[in-house]
């Protein structure tokens, strides 16, 4: 069963429609059944390498709900387990699945037109942490460091179990939901939820035996569940980049380049030492929602380590020496006849900033005084940017003056002195990650804010929100500047639910 309603909206973000053909994704709607057991109840998300949604399991064999990731039938092929896996697998087996790290609880697979998909299934998580810490939330400080302190374990954790992750970013870790979220009923979950946006696809779609789906899903915006099903508990997901310490890639891993390690950019070096890089941008992202080291003049490291330069101070002579090609040093590339590589080089000074000056910049959410109960995650966790235009940067500037104080002095100085530690560039001598949990900036106390399973909505409350989370996506959507808008070349129509 699923909610009627549903409506087709412009400029939501989903995966490109292009993966829909022969060896790409798996075409799925809303209700479909996967392996005559698992019915299609919502999105979750979509990567490079499939999408992800939340099921319902007739054999409940592993809870009532399940997150069910369907791979693309070409990734499908080569998805074997992998030692990483085994080694975390038997640390959540040992400690409790869902724990630290996401495991799967099982594989299968499923074969559509497009070709046979693996399908893994795994518990269903919460938002990303990317999702809290943004332009228009902040994340409140004693969370950024608890976040911040739980990740740091579980990197010391996989770490002592001999795995990189390799892909550490605010995306590839979420919060847990809390028990009760298993203990609702279809019917409950299905109103909780933000109402699921589908956006039609081409009109090719719409044949038969095309390729793709006749519509996409948006991924919901998951801080808009009641704060109740909450836990403050972090999990890390995403191993596809994951290695043994002893067998590590010798090429620069697939990550964002403004969380990649400056050894890994140019001297193709990845180990723990590159996680806890990442990790240290990850800290600083939960601080303050802005890249330290952004590669917003592009989607490759040059701009990132320009960034590092400026920031930490002058890059080892011999990797200034490197030829770069289109933000690319030249041994991550095969060169074209007539491509004329380059030193790094330094532009003129783009940044005035060093490391310590970044840090005391930063301005923090603070409680709001009033003794208003969070009715739903986002409340909890974040302090809520209320009513601004996004694309309005003059009144946004104006109200972060206004309501988050910039960081405390102390504060600063300790959190500035552990990201020093962590952006050595000689990764030999950067701090581990079981040294950055017994850091000071580590050990200071936060706020204490309990737990949110323990915050008890009235039915009005309740009331408010599903009402909120049946509209809310409209002006979620229509206000978030990272909406997408997905291929202009679809047709976009309002129905309703035809299943
Ligand atoms: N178990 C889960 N519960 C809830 N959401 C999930 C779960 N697994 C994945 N997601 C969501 O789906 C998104 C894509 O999942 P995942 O990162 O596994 O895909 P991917 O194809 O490997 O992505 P990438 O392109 O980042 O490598 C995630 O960013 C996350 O938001």
């Amino acid at each position: 069963m699923f909610r009627d309603n549903c409506t087709v909206d412009i400029g939501v973000e989903t995966e490109d429609t292009d993966m829909y053909q022969e060896g790409g994704f798996c075409p799925i709607h809303l209700g479909d059944s996967i392996a005559g057991r698992f019915e299609i109840l919502l999105k979750l998300g979509h990567g490079k390498s499939g999408t992800v949604w939340l099921v319902s399991d007739s054999e409940n064999r592993h809870g009532r709900y399940v997150a069910l990731k369907v791979v693309a039938a070409a990734y499908s092929e080569n998805y074997e387990p992998t030692a990483v896996l085994d080694r975390l697998k038997k640390h959540e087996r040992d400690h409790g699945n869902p724990g630290v790290f996401l495991v799967e609880f099982e594989r299968l697979f499923h074969t559509s037109r497009n070709g046979r998909h693996l399908c893994q299934v795994f518990p269903v998580l919460g938002p990303p942490l990317s999702s809290l810490n943004i332009h228009w939330n902040r994340l409140y400080p004693t969370f950024g460091r608890e976040f911040g302190r739980q990740v740091a374990s579980g990197v010391a954790t996989m770490h002592s179990l001999g795995v990189c992750h390799g892909d550490l970013t605010t995306t590839n870790l979420a919060i847990r939901f809390g028990k009760s979220f298993d203990h609702l009923t279809e019917q409950e979950l299905l109103a909780i939820f933000p109402s699921p946006r589908r956006r039609l696809v081409n009109d090719c779609f719409e044949e038969k035996d095309s390729p793709g789906p006749q519509y996409v899903v948006a991924t919901p915006d998951l801080t808009l569940l009641p704060v109740n099903y909450f836990s403050t508990g972090i999990c890390i997901l995403d191993f596809d980049q994951a290695f043994l310490a002893d067998s590590a890639p010798r090429h620069i891993t697939n990550t964002p380049p403004s969380y990649l390690a400056p050894e890994s950019i140019f001297a193709q070096t990845n180990s723990p030492a590159s996680d806890v890089w990442a990790l240290g941008c990850v800290l600083f992202m939960l601080k303050y929602p802005v890249e330290l080291f952004s590669h917003e003049f592009g989607r490759h490291p040059q701009s990132a380590v320009h960034d590092m330069h400026f920031i930490l101070g002058p890059l080892p002579e011999e990797w200034m020496s490197i030829p770069f090609f289109d933000g690319w040093p030249i041994h991550e590339l095969d060169l074209e006849p007539g491509d004329e590589p380059k030193p790094l080089g330094i532009p003129p000074r783009i940044h005035t900033a060093s490391l310590e000056e970044c840090v005391e910049r930063i301005r923090e959410a603070r409680y709001p005084t009033s003794n208003i109960k969070p009715r739903t995650g986002r409340d909890f966790f974040c302090l809520v940017i209320p009513g601004i235009d996004l694309g309005d940067q003059e009144r946004i500037n104006q109200w972060e003056t206004e309501n988050t104080p910039r960081i405390e002095k102390e504060d600063a100085g300790l959190f500035a002195d552990l990201l020093r530690k962590i952006f050595n560039y000689d990764h030999t001598k950067r701090i581990t990650a079981s040294q950055i949990l017994e850091h000071s900036w580590m050990q200071e106390a936060g706020q204490e804010r309990g737990d949110p399973g323990d915050v008890v909505l009235d039915p009005h409350d309740m009331d408010l929100i599903i009402h909120a989370n049946r509209d809310v996506t409209q002006e979620w959507w229509s206000s978030s500047p990272t909406s997408s808008g997905g291929k202009s070349s679809s047709s976009m129509e309002q129905t309703d639910s035809e299943n």
